[in-house]
């Protein structure tokens, strides 16, 4: 396909998510209707749909609307592309830019930064002198991480194995077992590498958020939100600690296994029903489900998606989990909880409500990851009683 035909098509398949589609239904429709399609072409077109989606208020002041073809018109004109060569009306190319699709003056910092109207108060007040870096991170696309499996290797052999299959990876501040993918990603999930369990797909801070524990040899762990078992595999990785993974959604956990075993680790699955009978926990981890806000790069859809009604309703969610956990804590373990959000009616509030309700207990560290090229938005708070 040539630049401009991948044009049309991401502007069709962004009127498809516009109108609705969830994005990924929307990609995979398109490729199942354009078998010509190559997986350059595919992987070309959403890269340009999910900019689009990151992008979405700024682009389609840059473009003049926002349909597919407004932001497509944006994404064009703020690339400095020139319009005139991707907007040619050849077959399969996009119609010419008329003189009525002009660019405009952004009409609120919001705007100019892609977050909801609604939210940009929030933003402010939560992220106060980090705002402006963090919402410009989250215009960006995330990096590939990944997490060193310690139980199988170290990051020098990860690195090694990784860079004989044409991976290039290189370690990043935010934690030790974190690796950002630079070349080759599209090959780690056909690697051995991948495939004998010496690493992991996972973003730094949700490893920095387990790497925060102090886990010990034979403490008995909880991870009560596991959903794929992202963390509860991070968690596993340590020698010695007895990892069980619970959520509502059982069905979210059925790939667990499966990972544990490529991982070398044991992950005993309890389902709500017999959770109650269990002993207290040395550390329960409540990885909450949140407005996902810390992460939005990878996942720009959920930014458009989120409600004033349904931040609320998560802030409920949140409350009542820490209260309903709390007794699955050990006296003097640890109840860590943490979100992938930036918003502080998540965080800091959620859990100086807690202590607010419940003064047995007390808060031992708590710690936010911004939003940066290296890391998503992240928050984790320690409580004891
Ligand atoms: C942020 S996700 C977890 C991600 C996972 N820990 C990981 O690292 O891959 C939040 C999870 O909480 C689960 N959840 C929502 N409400 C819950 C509740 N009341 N009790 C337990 N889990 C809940 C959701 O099903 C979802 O899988």
């Amino acid at each position: 396909m040539t630049p401009a035909a991948r044009v049309q098509a991401s502007i069709e398949i962004l009127d498809d998510v516009l109108a609705g589609a969830p994005v990924e239904k929307a990609l995979t429709g398109w490729a199942r209707r354009s078998r010509f399609a190559g997986s350059k072409d595919r992987a070309a077109i959403r890269d340009h749909v999910f900019d689009a989606l990151r992008r979405k208020r700024s682009y389609a002041a840059f473009g003049g609307s926002d349909t597919g073809r407004g932001l497509m018109i944006g994404a064009t004109r703020a690339s400095g592309w020139d319009l005139a060569d991707l907007f040619t009306g050849d077959r399969h190319a996009p119609m010419p830019v008329e003189e009525t699709e002009t660019a405009r003056d952004f009409a609120s910092e919001a705007e100019r930064y892609d977050i909801p109207e609604w939210l940009w108060p929030r933003f402010v007040d939560s992220l106060k002198d980090a705002l402006v870096p963090c919402v410009m991170s989250l215009q960006n696309r995330a990096p590939v991480q990944l997490r060193v499996n310690l139980r199988i290797t170290d990051l020098g052999g990860a690195i090694d194995a990784l860079k004989s299959e044409g991976v290039i990876a290189h370690p990043v501040q935010v934690c030790q077992t974190a690796l950002e993918v630079t070349e080759g990603a599209r090959r780690i999930a056909q690697s051995q590498a991948y495939a004998r369990g010496l690493v992991e797909l996972q973003d730094a801070a949700s490893q920095a958020v387990v790497a925060a524990l102090d886990l010990r040899p034979g403490m008995r762990v909880l991870d009560y939100c596991a959903g794929g078992g992202g963390k509860a595999l991070a968690l596993a990785a340590h020698e010695g600690v007895e990892v069980f993974a619970h959520d509502v959604n059982a069905g979210r956990m059925k790939d667990i296994p499966t990972r544990a075993e490529r991982a070398g680790a044991k992950i005993t699955i309890l389902n709500s029903d017999n959770l109650s009978g269990v002993d207290p926990f040395d550390v329960v981890l409540v990885d909450a489900p949140c407005s996902g806000s810390g992460s939005w790069r990878r996942a720009p859809a959920g930014k458009w998606a989120l409600s004033e009604d349904r931040l609320r309703d998560l802030t409920t969610i949140q409350a009542r989990i820490l209260s309903d956990i709390a007794p699955l804590v050990h006296p003097g373990g640890l109840l860590a909880y943490a979100t992938c959000s930036v918003l502080n009616d998540e965080n800091g509030a959620i859990i100086d409500d807690f202590l607010g309700h419940f003064s047995q207990w007390r808060e031992t560290f708590r710690k936010t990851w911004h939003v940066t090229h290296e890391s998503d938005g992240f928050f984790t708070s320690h409580l004891t009683r």
